[in-house]
């Protein structure tokens, strides 16, 4: 038998009371950014992890997705468990119908393998590009995997450090299929919303075919206050982040908690507080129609998708061009 390892010290476990949201999700939510931790008894992590996590099965997720009112999930793979996607398709497969997966493959992946992850409910791929998850990123494996995913009809995922996106646009420009943003490319919310850096980002967003997640509040959170305590208004200072890219983009955001919250050490949030912070990034129901679920049913399973179509690419691009431009 072999032995477990011990959480990485510091780690907090997620919250395992979480309040009953006072904000009543829309019918159909999609929480598209979720992982799954083993259990370490049954998936044990890779042996190349930068953490060693709490267990956070499939039964807890789909406990806290009925609980919170969400329909559906989207489940990232969790660098605690490197290539080896066996937790987070299980997981998947066990939803039946009422999950996808986004995987980390290497380039050698097979035409087989690709095949069964996509049956499995796969539709992405993740690059991953902070240095404390992964030791490298080489940049023409990514465009090997992005080449084999993309007939698919499938998108990448990418994680990366505010301050890394100039040297990183082009390449992920020149990258043949959508691409999907985590939580907010990591904006240091201490700078001006209007300043240099969130507009370059902006001005990213706006000119190629990304989607943004408008996650993560508690671990860009600055100043708080955090969603603990009952706190129906917390992290303030992430706020006007997450408004302004609903409003300039509006059908190409995306919501999710981030549970079980790798890598947490300052607090662990109450996740049915995180639910109702989603009004105050999206004011009205029109916004949270979209970014809860026709932008995630159009993405994740398009062909059930009932929602507006979105406009064309070009015309799409004038007027978030404009938007940016026009920013104070
Ligand atoms: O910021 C993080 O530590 C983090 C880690 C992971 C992961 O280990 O996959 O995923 C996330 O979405 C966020």
């Amino acid at each position: 038998m072999s032995t477990l390892s011990p959480k990485t010290p510091g780690w907090l476990d997620w919250y395992r009371a979480p309040s009953r949201p006072r904000f009543t999700l829309p019918p159909g939510t999609v929480d598209t950014h979720c992982h799954v931790f083993g259990p370490q008894a049954e998936f044990p992590f890779a042996p190349e992890r930068k953490y060693t996590p709490c267990d956070g099965g499939k039964e807890d997720l789909f406990a806290l997705r009925d609980h919170l009112g969400v329909s559906r999930n989207v489940l990232v793979q969790a660098t605690c468990h490197g290539a080896d996607n066996s937790a987070m398709v299980d997981a998947v497969r066990a939803a039946g119908g009422r999950a996808r997966g986004v995987a980390t493959v290497r380039p050698d992946i097979t035409d087989r393998e690709l095949r069964e992850l996509h049956e499995a409910g796969v539709r992405g791929v993740r690059f991953n590009f902070l240095r404390r998850l992964v030791d490298t990123s080489p940049k023409e494996d990514l465009a090997t995997i992005a080449a084999r995913i993309a007939p698919l009809g499938w998108h990448v995922v990418l994680y990366f450090e505010s301050a890394d996106l100039p040297e990183l646009a082009d390449f992920f420009g020149a990258l043949p299929t959508p691409l999907v943003i985590d939580h907010m490319g990591r904006p240091d919310v201490t700078r001006p919303v209007d300043g240099p850096e969130f507009t370059g980002f902006l001005r990213f967003v706006a000119g190629n075919d990304v989607w943004v997640k408008v996650t993560c509040p508690e671990r860009l959170t600055v100043t708080g206050p955090a969603a603990l305590d009952g706190e129906r208004h917390a992290y303030t200072d992430v706020v006007p982040f997450g408004r302004r890219v609903v409003e300039e983009f509006p059908d190409r955001v995306l919501w999710g908690t981030d549970w079980p919250h790798p890598n947490l050490k300052s607090h662990m949030p109450d996740d049915g507080l995180l639910v109702d912070h989603i009004p105050h990034v999206a004011p009205t129901a029109e916004q949270r129609r979209r970014l809860l679920v026709d932008n995630p049913m159009r993405l994740y399973w398009p062909e059930e998708a009932t929602g507006p179509a979105r406009p064309a690419r070009s015309e799409e691009r004038e007027e978030a061009d404009e938007a940016v431009s026009s920013a104070p």
